[in-house]
């Protein structure tokens, strides 16, 4: 290859994972979200009792919107009816048990796969998660909330109001009836955002099942929303044993221990007690970790629990996973030039590591990005196995292949993996190498 033709290393060409469709960005402030709704024209709030279809009578669950996502001007989801729910497995891996100190939770009756689905669920109730402005009620937004969603409950089927009455409320009861209906919503709400929102793409569901879900600061499962089947699919993010229970986060697990703390106590009342929390044993990678990015304190050995020092530890490493986004463009663009330090292998053990390092701390749902990248590190060095056996796990995990762009993403990487060589990263290092070498001799 002529010197003068540059190696196109850009990642756009690499396709997802590498590029993630960026989620929408919360309203972080009062202000913000208060700006939003001026923008909005001071949008108002309805309920549309959401059915299967047009004709039917049974409505399964109630949304709360405000009336940009109900008027058609931004794309009306649903004007027929919202179809037949998507297949969950049956008979359900799971069941709802008491659990010691956290009310109910949802334990697996069965091993449960990495990457299997565990239950597809059709939200009780869906309301915006951005709670700002009064609307003239004397108890701001959520009196305002409460007062319909009180007046639309009558809608439901028995069947619906006695499961959603009774989920969990952890939120004090002032005495009335909405109250309950309220609390139950702000406890039980997972994020669902409907992003052909104009203005208010955030919004919050709440699930018969997935709902019950404890928290844990490595959980093994995850909940995604399908804003055009209106369903929550929940995913074992690695292999759950039978007795096992499933967990999701409600929290920013890359956030440091105090803050997640701070943070489930004033939104869900509880002291989180997960073994990150209160680990009862030392936390060791199941190898030792070699590249400079992960040279992470490991309290000394010792037969006591340091509590102080395994959280430190553990708040490092969260740390160093959530900032490894950057430095893994960096690390890549640097590695594909031609004057490269790196060896070939240095790509390569930073995201292994950051594996292991992920697995030690249950944060295994954004494993995706490492494997995409080790397959394609693998691509660039012209190893054939390598690139399939990544590329063959990142199939595997087929909870990112939603939507059709998923399908197409999935497709994608099934063609490379059939065909390593029109992988776009195809021989790249090699190339850069030998670019080196060329230089060298001239
Ligand atoms: C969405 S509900 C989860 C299901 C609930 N346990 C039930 O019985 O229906 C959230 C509530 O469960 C409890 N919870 C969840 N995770 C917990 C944990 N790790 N430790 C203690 N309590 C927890 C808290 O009371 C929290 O407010």
């Amino acid at each position: 290859m002529p010197l003068s033709q540059p190696i196109r290393t850009a990642l756009p060409r690499f396709g997802w994972p590498i590029q993630e469709k960026a989620e929408p960005r919360l309203h972080k402030t009062l202000e913000e979200a208060n700006a939003a709704l001026d923008a909005a024209g001071d949008p108002s709030m309805i309920v549309r009792a959401c059915r299967e279809s047009f004709q039917s009578t049974k409505v399964f669950c109630l949304w709360i919107t405000y009336s940009d996502l109900f008027d058609g001007r931004y794309g009306e989801y649903a004007p027929q009816g919202w179809g037949l729910p998507p297949d969950s497995p049956t008979p359900p891996p799971f069941s709802i048990q008491p659990i010691s100190g956290c009310g109910r939770g949802m334990v697996a009756k069965r091993s449960i796969k990495s990457g299997e689905t565990i239950v597809i669920e059709r939200p009780l109730l869906v309301y915006p998660q951005i709670v700002t402005g009064t609307f003239g009620h004397p108890q701001g937004l959520w009196g305002h909330l409460e007062d319909i969603f009180d007046k639309s409950f009558s809608y439901f089927g028995e069947m619906e109001k006695s499961s959603y009455m009774d989920l969990w409320n952890c939120k004090p009861l002032t005495g009335t009836l909405g109250n309950q209906l309220v609390g139950i919503a702000r406890t039980n709400g997972l994020y669902s955002g409907f992003s052909r929102s104009k203005h208010f793409p955030h919004y919050a569901g709440v699930y018969p099942n997935i709902s019950r879900c404890n928290h844990s600061c490595g959980p093994n499962a995850d909940a995604k929303f399908d804003e055009e089947k209106m369903a929550m699919t929940l995913i074992a993010q690695r292999t759950i044993p039978a007795g096992e229970q499933v967990t999701i986060s409600y929290t920013a697990v890359g956030a440091p221990y105090a803050v997640r703390q701070d943070d489930l106590k004033t939104k869900y009342v509880f002291t989180c007690a997960c073994r990150h929390c209160a680990p009862t044993k030392p936390s060791r990678p199941s190898k030792p970790l070699k590249h400079p990015y992960w040279n992470i304190p490991t309290p000394p050995s010792s037969e006591r629990v340091d509590l102080k020092a395994e959280i430190y530890a553990s708040d490092v490493r969260r740390n160093q996973l959530s900032l490894r986004g950057s430095h893994t463009q960096v690390l890549w663009a640097e590695w594909l030039s031609p004057s490269s330090k790196q060896s070939d292998r240095d790509l390569v053990q930073f995201h292994e590591d950051a594996l292991v390092v992920l697995a030690q701390e249950g944060m295994e749902s954004t494993r995706i990005h490492d494997i995409a990248y080790l397959a394609h590190a693998c691509a660039a060095l012209e190893d054939e196995a390598g690139f399939r056996r990544w590329g063959n796990m990142l199939i595997s995990l087929s909870n990112w292949s939603r939507g059709d762009e998923g399908e197409l993403q999935m497709k994608t990487w099934q063609d490379w993996v059939r065909e390593p060589k029109t992988s776009p990263a195809w021989g790249l290092r090699v190339q850069a190498k030998g670019r080196m070498k060329g230089k060298g001799k001239a």
